[in-house]
């Protein structure tokens, strides 16, 4: 444990805070009720189901929509001192478009940010975790440059409607999902294949969104309503596999991390020069008329620059990488243009998702990463969490032992290496749809009983551990003070 490692550092700072996190998606449910339109998770799963592991889909998920109180007593109970969640943009704007507002999606959220905050829980907002309704996939996504102006009035109606209670906002839920996953290799909705293209055309207009929403709240609300505004990025940990690998495990990360971290949180802004580098060049053997990357104005790249106040980090595994690209690998393509093979340590510990290793390692080194490379900024860990199965209900140690091991890395680059991490978020408060995974792979530290209709919440051992470390602010190593006997595993 920390004493081992020399480090008498074993509690978390007075004003470090914990909290849990969904997303709109994956727990409401509800998915065409009272006026919600259509969105591109409803219409995948709809029209594409084959594409989902169990065939399921998210049309009553955790039935959140109609268990609002339910809900927030079972988050005081846990006693978190925050609830990251998103909001549904078709729930609140059918078509996309501001021009008609549903007005059950601003009572909804209207709801839930009231509960939450009756019980001293704030509410911490993401407003484009992954659900991008389905007209304006129809006008091309998020490739359509268009689209960043439609979000920054989506994102205007959110502050005007919320902003005087909601005071932690992120724009979007990784963006790098959104982008390569989902216009990318149809790994997410809307499932499209143009690798290596509209990816980066997808990134250019979220960017130019984030931009302008952000300059949008500091120039109308930022000095009436004073929250803050970040972005929650996705990365895994890249560790070389040798020595003569670390240029190569560098790239990765100023491209996976860096590529949207870059333009925000870095001195020069834009993108980073290693990926215009290396794309440009790519594209000219591919026989393009101009770089795959598409470029932003001196304009665009100084909106963007600095239009964070936080970083939010999603952190679950870690990689090993060698250089060069993967043998046969098809291009154009991301993983061409990074040239270079991530693969796992056989060693390393699994879980129920068949990328998730169990590194705790990875953490810190990622932190002191984002700390050298972006000048220590605000980082609070927005998704950290375990994948099991269901069979682990009722003595879920592995997540027990995850939650801990990574909380320890966390701790370690507080209070040794002084990177500004500010809190944790569990991934996640319940069970929940795990996009093409569907209920087959489960991360709540609460259990759904998604046989039920009444969809019923259970909490498992590790919201009594997670509880526990929230109270006393040390890492619950042999759980016994959480009321139950050891775990075996
Ligand atoms: O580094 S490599 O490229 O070699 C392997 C990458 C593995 N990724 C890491 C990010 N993850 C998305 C996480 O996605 C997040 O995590 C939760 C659990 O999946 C989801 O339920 C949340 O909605 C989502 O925010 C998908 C798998």
């Amino acid at each position: 444990s920390l004493l081992s490692l020399g480090c008498f550092c074993s509690e978390f700072p007075p004003d470090f805070k914990f909290g849990v996190s969904t997303a709109s998606y994956q727990v409401e449910g509800a998915w065409n009720e009272s006026g919600k339109g259509e969105n591109i998770w409803d219409h995948l799963s709809h029209f594409r189901n084959d594409l989902i592991f169990d065939r399921s889909t998210g049309d009553v998920a955790c039935d959140s929509y109609h268990k609002t109180k339910e809900d927030v007593a079972l988050l005081k109970s846990l006693g978190v001192d925050y609830y990251r969640f998103s909001l549904s943009w078709s729930r609140i704007l059918p078509s996309g478009f501001a021009n008609n507002i549903n007005d059950d999606g601003i009572r909804y959220y209207n709801e839930l940010i009231d509960e939450l905050l009756a019980n001293g829980i704030e509410p911490f907002v993401t407003l484009y975790h992954w659900d991008l309704p389905q007209p304006l996939q129809e006008i091309g996504g998020w490739p359509n440059p268009l689209l960043a102006d439609i979000f920054a009035e989506y994102a205007t109606i959110a502050f005007k409607s919320f902003g005087a209670k909601v005071k932690h906002w992120q724009t979007f839920n990784e963006p790098l999902q959104v982008c390569h996953e989902g216009y990318g290799i149809a790994n997410k909705a809307p499932a499209y294949t143009s690798d290596g293209v509209a990816p980066y055309m997808c990134s250019t207009t979220l960017l130019r969104a984030h931009g302008k929403t952000y300059r949008i709240y500091q120039d109308k609300y930022k000095s009436t309503q004073n929250g803050l505004v970040g972005i929650t990025l996705d990365s895994s940990w890249f560790e070389a596999q040798t020595q003569k690998d670390s240029d190569s495990a560098k790239r990765v990360l100023r491209m996976g991390l860096g590529w949207f971290a870059n333009p925000i949180f870095s001195e020069s802004g834009d993108y980073p020069q290693v990926m215009k580098e290396v794309i440009s060049k790519a594209s000219a053997e591919e026989g393009f008329s101009k770089s795959r990357l598409p470029s932003f104005t001196a304009e665009e790249i100084e909106m963007i620059r600095g239009s964070a106040d936080f970083l939010g980090l999603n952190h679950y595994t870690t990689r090993l990488v060698t250089d060069g690209a993967a043998k046969g690998i098809s291009r154009p393509s991301y993983y061409f243009d990074i040239g270079a093979e991530a693969r796992v340590d056989e060693a390393w510990e699994s879980s129920a998702a068949s990328w998730l290793k169990v590194v705790p390692w990875g953490l810190r080194k990622l932190l002191n990463f984002i700390k050298e490379e972006y000048g220590n900024p605000d980082v609070v860990i927005a998704e950290n969490g375990y994948a099991g199965e269901y069979e682990e209900f009722t003595q879920d140690c592995r997540r027990i032992h995850y939650h801990n091991k990574y909380l320890e890395q966390v701790l370690l680059a507080i209070t040794e290496d002084k990177c500004n991490v500010k809190a944790y978020t569990a991934w996640s408060f319940l069970d929940n749809f795990e996009w093409l995974r569907g209920y087959s792979e489960r991360f709540g530290l609460i259990h759904i009983d998604f046989e039920n209709p009444n969809r019923t919440r259970t909490p498992k051992h590790s919201s009594k551990v997670f509880t526990n470390i929230i109270k006393t602010r040390k890492i619950d190593w042999d759980f016994a003070a959480s009321g139950f006997d050891k775990c075996e595993f």
